[in-house]
């Protein structure tokens, strides 16, 4: 099968992979590098007879739809980088596509409708509009792989672990582009990650060792921390600093090695923007920062809740906790904890709450975690989500819990990707 022909009519944009929903003899087809609407030769890349599905790239397009662009990034396109997923379709129609995942997810896993679900129907822009065929590089954080073969730096084909060489990636931030990865030879080194901070000239690349291989001696075009990656996943200094500091939402924030920070340098201030439009929180309140990272939400409510009021953070990961603890030191008003949230919210004795932040993995929090905070009683929850079909899910678990959605918001923060983040606000049935 893998390697077959077939022509198709390109059906609706599904949720998660960058593909497309096609039949063919019956069976669902999902193409890469399509359109809705679209007539086009869609070669299998996965499958086999007995499958239930197979998977295909679009190799011909014999009916272009009207979004579509040539590929300004000349590694984009079947068989070549897995990174990006809509290079071949304009900013306009890329933000269509994700509406209509969106509204999909939403009515299929939350019976939600977008007028139910506190919804405009749009996706919003994040740093200006830009005319078709133009690249935004928004990533300050790039993940390269390096050829064993050549010591060369590529990424990762899509659902595979080939490697397309390039010489440049069109989505990394300047700064990425700067350190001039891609011009160096990594010699015993499975995986380079690049990263440029936002607001301060903190540069760092964090090197993963091929088995049994010497780390090389790196000079690349500027200063650079270096950082190594264990077998183990424990990460060590090698030269400079182990972290990198960010300026966002008025604050400095150190990012250790392997914490968590937005990867489009507006998506901190973009959030918490609009976490705190939705919540308005206010002088005396309590609120909690669940899956807190290194402190983003706990800090911008802290300063809105103010000395009265207190924030309580959870984050599992302990790094992550000892960057949030000394991001927010000044703020007595704060406290961190390190565990999982689903551990810990049963622990806490905490019974009630006014405010709620969550930011969850892509999982999403899961129908417990929900429960136990739908029965804090909170005035407003705000639901920061990276995967449309997690915040689905459990905005139908806080339906249970009697909360529903009166505000909800879509930015593009991953553009050129089918990925985008979302800022639900919930409030009980029934109102004040
Ligand atoms: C999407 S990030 C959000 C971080 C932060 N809110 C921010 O915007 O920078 C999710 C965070 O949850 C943490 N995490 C993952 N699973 C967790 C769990 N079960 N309990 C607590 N934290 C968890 C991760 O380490 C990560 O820092």
């Amino acid at each position: 099968m893998v390697g077959e022909r077939y022509e198709v009519e390109v059906g609706p944009v599904a949720h998660g992979g960058g593909h497309c929903v096609a039949r063919h003899e019956g069976r669902v087809v999902f193409v890469r590098h399509a359109l809705p609407g679209e007539k086009v030769i869609a070669q299998i890349t996965e499958g086999t007879t007995a499958s239930r599905f197979l998977r295909a790239d679009a190799v011909e397009i014999l009916e272009p739809a009207k979004d579509r662009i040539a590929p300004p990034c000349p590694f984009s396109g079947p068989g070549k980088c897995g990174g990006c997923d809509w290079q071949h379709v304009t900013p306009g129609g890329q933000r269509k596509l994700k509406v209509q995942v969106l509204t999909e997810q939403l009515a299929k896993l939350a019976d939600l409708t977008p007028v139910e679900a506190g919804w405009d129907g749009s996706v919003e822009p994040v740093g200006g509009k830009l005319p078709a065929g133009q690249v935004p590089a928004w990533r300050t954080r790039v993940q390269y792989a390096v050829d064993p073969a050549t010591g060369k730096v590529g990424l990762r084909k899509h659902r595979s672990h080939d490697i397309q060489p390039i010489d440049r990636c069109l989505i990394a931030a300047e700064g990425v582009t700067e350190l001039g990865v891609e011009a160096h030879d990594w010699p015993g080194v499975a995986s380079v990650e690049a990263i440029a901070a936002s607001g301060s000239s903190d540069r760092q690349v964090v090197l993963t060792p091929a088995p049994g291989a010497q780390l090389p001696l790196v000079e690349l075009d500027r200063p650079v921390s270096i950082s190594r990656i264990d077998d183990q996943g424990n990460f060590h200094r090698v030269h400079g600093r182990t972290f990198v500091r960010e300026r966002a939402v008025g604050r400095t924030w150190r990012v250790s090695n392997g914490g968590f920070w937005q990867i489009h340098p507006e998506a901190p201030d973009t959030l918490v923007d609009a976490v705190m439009d939705g919540l308005d929180p206010q002088w005396g309140e309590n609120a909690l920062d669940l899956y807190c990272g290194v402190g983003l939400f706990a800090g911008a409510l802290a300063d809105r809740v103010g000395e009265d009021g207190a924030v309580l953070g959870i984050e599992s990961g302990k790094q992550a906790v000892d960057d949030a603890r000394h991001n927010l030191a000044a703020l007595e008003n704060v406290r961190i904890e390190c565990d999982r949230v689903e551990t810990l919210l049963p622990r806490t004795g905490i019974t009630a709450t006014d405010l709620i932040v969550l930011d969850p993995p892509r999982a999403g929090a899961g129908r417990e975690t929900v429960a136990h905070l739908a029965g804090l009683g909170a005035r407003r929850i705000a639901y920061v989500a990276c995967d449309p079909a997690a915040l689905a899910r459990d905005l139908a678990f806080f339906r249970e819990g009697g909360y529903r959605p009166v505000s909800l918001r879509a930015f593009d923060l991953f553009p050129m990707t089918h990925h985008f983040e979302c800022v639900a606000i919930l409030e009980p049935v029934g109102g004040e």
